[in-house]
């Protein structure tokens, strides 16, 4: 029998008598102590945001803030490092479970994602898909020179296979986590790195200049002598933009919209962005809120390519499918689309959602690294428009609630 915060009771005749499992209470609470940290930083932000409305001034006294910032990112690489590993029975923390755990599983499903997509085939059959129902929608009044266009491959098709990496940045990296994969040429940013390899950059600020025009391995020649801090980039640069829980640290949808507007600019025709954000609620609790994001995304000129939620997360990959974005979209509502719960609550419902926060028992340990290592394999298909949760069993009860519960 579980007892209390870390411990087990065991009954002697008609008493009851408590053993608390050594080590395992300090680094609980450890853990708790850095998700507070991570946690605070969300919603002292949403705070000012309600408080001042102007979340650019918020923005730029949040930047200056060095001494909060440093914290926030050391917890982040801690809980990366220390707290994300399997806790082996009576051995202390050692790393047993393999990387699949430590650097966490959904990274290997966007890796999957990815290699299916850009090297096995997976964007040629959407594109195929798009012309097809491209030629059903015109084909009673389409010219032939039209159709043949439609046919035409995108160099973006052959230029991964060329070059052999995948062009990734990923925005909000803190401790680099995409970096242990080989096909990807990582370029990790952040307002404030964990880690010597990621570049400083604010990525509201980043100032976008015009597209290289240059071949696939000058691209990647200029992207491994970036110069740090980065303010400004060529649009069109990259295969992939990965949001790993980026969006929901804003405060206001607002910078959630200027994001994915920006990762349309840099990315590549038929590049992919990747986000995740943090959901520990029922599959269905929000599913108007990612119908809604959804919808703003897509506006950009994205067409949603994979959909999956975790017990704690929601994944979702959109394609670019058009080379540039209309100007008129501000003025329709679409900002307000990318909201998330928090942007609703009160300051003070959000300082009663601070309830202790549950950690992993060594079972639900157990059941997460095995469920890492056997990832979705049949994943969203969203021009069939139905959603679809993971194909593992028991992925669904189980993903760090630590972090993202905030
Ligand atoms: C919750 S952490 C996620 C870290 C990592 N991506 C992961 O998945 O574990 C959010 C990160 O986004 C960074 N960030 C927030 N706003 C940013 C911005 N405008 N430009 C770059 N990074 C930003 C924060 O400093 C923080 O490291």
């Amino acid at each position: 029998q579980t007892f209390g915060r870390g411990g087990r009771a065991r009954r002697f005749g008609r008493r009851l008598f408590y053993f608390p499992i050594p080590d395992e209470a300090p680094c609980k609470r450890e853990q708790e102590k850095l998700s507070g940290v991570v946690k605070n930083l969300h919603r002292k932000l949403r705070r000012k945001y309600r408080e001042v409305g102007d979340f650019d001034k918020i923005w730029r006294e949040h930047c200056e803030d060095e001494q909060t910032l440093s914290e926030y990112a050391l917890a982040m690489k801690n809980l990366a490092d220390n707290h994300w590993t399997k806790q082996c029975e009576g051995e202390g923390r050692i790393e047993c479970c393999g990387a699949e755990l430590k650097h966490g599983g959904f990274r290997f499903y966007f890796h999957s994602v990815c290699q299916e997509y850009f090297l096995d085939g997976g964007m040629k059959r959407m594109l195929e898909k798009d012309e097809k129902s491209a030629k059903l929608s015109m084909a009673p009044n389409a010219s032939p020179s039209k159709l043949l266009t439609l046919t035409l491959p995108h160099p973006c098709c052959s230029s991964i296979s060329q070059l052999g990496k995948m062009r990734l940045l990923d925005v909000g990296s803190c401790f680099n986590p995409f970096l242990k994969f080989d096909e990807f040429l990582t370029v990790g940013i952040d307002i404030v790195p964990a880690v010597e390899s990621v570049y400083k950059c604010d990525f509201l600020n980043l100032q976008l200049q015009q597209p290289l025009q240059l071949a696939g391995d000058a691209v990647e020649a200029f992207l491994r002598q970036l110069q740090n801090p980065i303010d400004s980039l060529p649009a069109q640069l990259f295969h992939v933009v990965v949001f790993s829980l980026l969006l929901s640290y804003f405060p206001s949808p607002y910078q959630r919209w200027i994001c994915c507007k920006k990762a349309h600019e840099l990315l590549e025709l038929h590049g992919l962005l990747l986000i995740i954000t943090p959901d520990s609620s029922h599959q269905n609790r929000h599913a108007l809120m990612m119908r809604s994001w959804r919808v703003a995304v897509e506006s950009l000129g994205f067409k949603r390519y994979k959909y999956v939620k975790y017990s704690h997360m929601h994944l979702i990959a959109f394609r670019k499918v058009c080379v540039a974005t209309t100007s008129d979209l501000v003025s329709r509502n679409y900002p307000e689309m990318l909201y998330i719960p928090q942007d609703f609550h009160s300051t003070e419902e959000e300082e009663c959602a601070d309830v202790p926060v549950q950690v992993r028992s060594e079972f639900e340990d157990d059941q997460l690294a095995w469920g890492f290592t056997e990832l979705p394999d049949t994943p969203y298909d969203s021009d069939s428009g139905e959603s679809q949760g993971s194909s593992v069993p028991g992925f669904h009860e189980l993903e760090d609630p630590i972090l993202l519960q905030s």
